[in-house]
This record gives C-alpha cells, sequence and structure tokens, in this order.
C-alpha cells in the first residue's frame, strides 16, 4: 500500500498486479501512459517506467504489425469503440511476444474520449498452436493431392490443374499438350516379381517421368494403376514429343529389367500425345478421351512408342 492509498484502492492494485494479464491506462489528451502494470517487466523487460507515451507503444511493436495495428486502434478510439488488437511485441532481449490487447474507450457525460484503459494479454502460446495448426492444415491438404505409392500428383489433383490449364489456354490461346503413359506388360512384371518390386518399379517410372518435365507448370501425376499423364501447358506439338521422347529416355535410363517382356529385358512405357489449342466451345474431356485412344493405338501398334492426335 502507497503511504495515503485507501484500503480497497490497495486491494485493487494487488488484484490488477497479480493476473497474468498486464493493465494499463492511456491518458487520450496528451497520448501518455497513466499507468501500466509492473508485469509488463516481466514480459518484455521493459520497466514501467519506460512506457511513458504512445509513441513507446508503437515503437515496441513489429515493424509489420505497427501500421495496422495502430492506424486500427486510433481509429476505434477515436470513434469510442471498445476494441482487441493482435500484435508482436518487442521485448528488451530483441525477441517478439504475441500480445492480445483488449482496449476499453473511457468517454465523459458528453461523450467525449478521456482515457483508454485495457489489459494486454501474452496469446504467444495460443498464436505458436494456431500456426502449427495452419501447417498441419497444409501438410494435409498437399498430402490429399499426392499420390501414395509415387508421391506424385494424384488423380484429384490431376483434374483440378487440367480444368484450370485448359480454362487458361482457352483465354490465352496457347496451346496445351497432353502426355498418356502406360507401362508395358505390367501384368506380366507383377507376376515375375512379385507386388512390392511392381510398386518399387512404379516409383521408379514416376521419378524418370518427373525428371523429364522441366516447366513449373508441367504437372505429372498418376492417373490410375500403371497409368501415368503429363500435363504441358503452353507446349506445342513439336516440343510435346520432344518431352515423350525424353520420358521414354529417363525410363529406360532407369533401366528396369523386366526379363518377362517381348520387348527385351527391359521396362519400357507406351505413350499417347495431343495437343490442343482450346477454343469457347470446345470440352475438355473429349481432349481427354482422344489422347487415351492415341494411347490405345500405341498399345496396339507394338507398344513401346508414341502415337499423336492427328
Ligand atoms: N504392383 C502394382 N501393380 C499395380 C498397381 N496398379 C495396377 N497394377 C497392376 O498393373 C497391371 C496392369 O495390367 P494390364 O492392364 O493387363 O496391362 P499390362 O500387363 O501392363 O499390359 P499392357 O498395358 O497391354 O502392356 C495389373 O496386373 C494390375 O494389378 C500398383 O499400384 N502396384
Amino acid at each position: 500500500m502507497t503511504p495515503h492509498e485507501p484500503p480497497e484502492s490497495a486491494l485493487y492494485r494487488t488484484l490488477l498486479e497479480s493476473t497474468r494479464a498486464i493493465p494499463w491506462k492511456i491518458d487520450w489528451a496528451t497520448a501518455t501512459f497513466a499507468y501500466i502494470g509492473p508485469q509488463i517487466e516481466d514480459l518484455l523487460g521493459w520497466a514501467p517506467t519506460s512506457w511513458r507515451t504512445v509513441q513507446d507503444w508503437a515503437d515496441r511493436m513489429h515493424p509489420d504489425d505497427r501500421d495496422r495495428v495502430v492506424n486500427f486502434c486510433i481509429s476505434q478510439s477515436q470513434s469510442g469503440v471498445d476494441h482487441e488488437a493482435d500484435y508482436r511485441a518487442l521485448t528488451t532481449g530483441g525477441d517478439y511476444v504475441w500480445i492480445r490487447d483488449v482496449v476499453h474507450v473511457v468517454r465523459d457525460l458528453q461523450g467525449n474520449v478521456v482515457s483508454l484503459v485495457g489489459f494486454m494479454f501474452d496469446i504467444t502460446e495460443r498464436k505458436q498452436n494456431e500456426h502449427q495448426l495452419l501447417q498441419l492444415q497444409q501438410e494435409l491438404q498437399e498430402l490429399s493431392f499426392r499420390d501414395g505409392l509415387t508421391g506424385v500428383n494424384n488423380r484429384r489433383k490431376f483434374d483440378a490443374v487440367y480444368e484450370r490449364e485448359w480454362q487458361e489456354a482457352q483465354r490465352t490461346g496457347e496451346p496445351l499438350s497432353l502426355l498418356m503413359f502406360d507401362v508395358d506388360f505390367f501384368k506380366s512384371y507383377n507376376d515375375q516379381y512379385g507386388h512390392v518390386e511392381g510398386d518399387e518399379c512404379l516409383r521408379r517410372v514416376a521419378r524418370a517421368l518427373q525428371q523429364a518435365a522441366h516447366r513449373p507448370r508441367d504437372c505429372l501425376a498418376r492417373y490410375g494403376g500403371e497409368e501415368f499423364v503429363l500435363l504441358l501447358p503452353g507446349a506445342d506439338a513439336s516440343s510435346a514429343r520432344a518431352v515423350a521422347q525424353r520420358c521414354m529416355q529417363e525410363v529406360a535410363h532407369a533401366g528396369i529389367v523386366h526379363a518377362a517382356s517381348p520387348l527385351g529385358q527391359q521396362l519400357t512405357v507406351s505413350v499417347g500425345m495431343g495437343t490442343a489449342l482450346p477454343g469457347t466451345q470446345d470440352d475438355s474431356k473429349r481432349f481427354l478421351e482422344t489422347v487415351d485412344r492415341c494411347l490405345y493405338r500405341a498399345k496396339h501398334a507394338g507398344r513401346n512408342r508414341i502415337e499423336a492426335t492427328a
């Protein structure tokens, strides 16, 4: 108790200064701190006496938060509206602590703002949890678009990217090429080496195809069991053919032995290929079917080859 402090005032002070929330008061006319709880020193390291003006408060805020928070708090206070703001406050050690400031605007009988009183809460832990949750959500979303076996995009992701790129090609008038791959004689590969080796084989094929796709917008996906697709936005027929040839070379370089293949000792793939210049009336599904028919032709013409749309 300070010398002339009445007992209940001392009680309030004890209550205020023993909470984890940090109380403060700002005199509106002078924009100076009339009071800040001593707990602030434990949290941020700055002594209560060093909190003199509103500028001290703003200066000890993360630069990325400062304008947003200061402008918001000033405009809310001017309008006499109670408010809350989250921001990172600087510690004397140079770190930042997430604070939630809960502000009550005190007005006189005429409605003029007299002072601001509030509490600062340390919400660092909550923010860290939020951040972790957000990261987890992103990882989950990322996983939901990946094929579990090979790690490349899955069919769901491909469908979404394909529709988006189709519309983009319609808008820009750029070509859109599509390659479809099917592993040759894969059933006999499984029969010969077993499903575990078969799975490993699909992973190696996926890696090989991925190596042949160089541009950032190229999208490789596992389309079905032993089928892959590679979408090549912006690629015309001749660049698509070059990529298709590179894919076959990469698969050959992977050197996957397939002793039972009637085509030799190595695993091969068949490729269907198409290039579209999608007009507004054109149908994306029809183009997929056309390329799928090319793949079918490649299979029936003997496999280990590329067949393209006319
Ligand atoms: N190991 C493994 N095998 C798979 C997977 N998905 C599909 N398959 C197998 O892939 C084989 C595909 O066989 P088919 O469609 O008859 O074709 P193929 O033997 O490759 O013959 P062609 O395509 O005509 O050259 C089937 O035996 C499927 O069981 C998978 O995830 N792992």
